[in-house]
């Protein structure tokens, strides 16, 4: 019989504890694209209702290793992922998994607003009806009403639900597409680049946004603004050429990073 010691005890219940508070964990993650290795043996954590940020020099793999996470990487097919990522402890890749599953419960916001051809009230319905989450058009109402208050969109289209999602702003229809993702009550938003397409106005409030999103929900988030990463992050990761550099706490990446990378890059050296 395998007889711990008090102190493997200890260890076993302060790593248990690590665990909780680790959403999801990247361990050794490699990419290839066909013969292209696009990251290599990427060891990343991303703890539980914070929002990390992801930043780096174009083509350093920052937007392959955020697909990686929801499987998004799958639909490419050239693309070979390696390595292990953990949701809650468990093996994403398992071939056990449900992909869907997996994306309603990991869901994603892209660079540019991409809402659906249809009303505003579709567009957040939408995932809910498919996954069975309603059981009739009161409770659906309700959900969409909820997502679209958490999206801080509810009282700018809550009198023209039925017109076309397409018809709003560029900020507008991004916060649409948040409301979308929240709607099938996802534990984690992957955004890629949330905020490119946007201007400054709808930027700040797609930011004031995920700072309080994350109390509910844990948040990755591409970024190739320095100071949205400073602004909207608690945890920063700095890639380069497919390597994960460092990361850590985003206060101390922005003051006193230990990589002379990191410091070049935040401090717009190259990039
Ligand atoms: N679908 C694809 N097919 C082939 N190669 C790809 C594909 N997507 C990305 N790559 C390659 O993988 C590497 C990493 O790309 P990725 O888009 O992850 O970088 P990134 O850091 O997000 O860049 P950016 O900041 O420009 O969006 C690059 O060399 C890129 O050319």
């Amino acid at each position: 019989m395998n007889m711990l010691t008090e102190a493997g005890v200890e260890q076993q219940i302060a790593d248990q504890a690590d665990i909780a508070a680790i959403k999801m964990r990247g361990k050794g993650v490699t990419v290839h694209y066909g013969d292209k290795q696009a990251l290599f043996g990427v060891d990343l954590d991303v703890p539980e209702k914070q929002v990390t940020a992801l930043i780096g020099p174009s083509g350093c793999g920052k937007s392959t290793f955020l697909r990686c996470l929801n499987r998004m990487n799958d639909t490419i097919a050239i693309c070979r992922v390696g390595g292990d990522i953990t949701l809650d402890g468990e093996d994403i890749y398992d071939p056990r998994i449900d992909v869907v599953e997996l994306r309603a419960r990991v869901g994603m916001v892209f660079q540019k607003p991409n809402p659906f051809p249809k009303s505003i009230y579709e567009n957040v319905a939408y995932g809910p009806r498919i996954h069975g989450l309603t059981r009739n058009k009161a409770e659906l109402d309700q959900v969409v009403e909820s997502s679209l208050r958490k999206a801080a969109l509810w009282d700018e289209v809550k009198d023209r639900l039925q017109e076309p999602g397409t018809g709003l702003s560029g900020g507008q229809q991004q916060r649409l597409c948040i409301a979308r993702a929240i709607a099938v009550s996802p534990e984690v938003i992957l955004m890629d680049e949330p905020c490119s397409a946007l201007d400054p106005i709808a930027t700040a409030k797609v930011e004031e946004l995920i700072d309080e999103l994350r109390q509910n929900y844990t948040i990755v988030i591409v970024t190739h603004s320095m100071q949205q990463a400073a602004r909207v992050s608690q945890r920063t990761a700095m890639f380069h050429l497919g390597y994960l550099v460092e990361e850590g706490a985003t206060d101390k990446m922005f003051t006193n990073p230990d990589d002379k990378r990191t410091q070049d890059y935040i401090t717009g050296r190259f990039g």
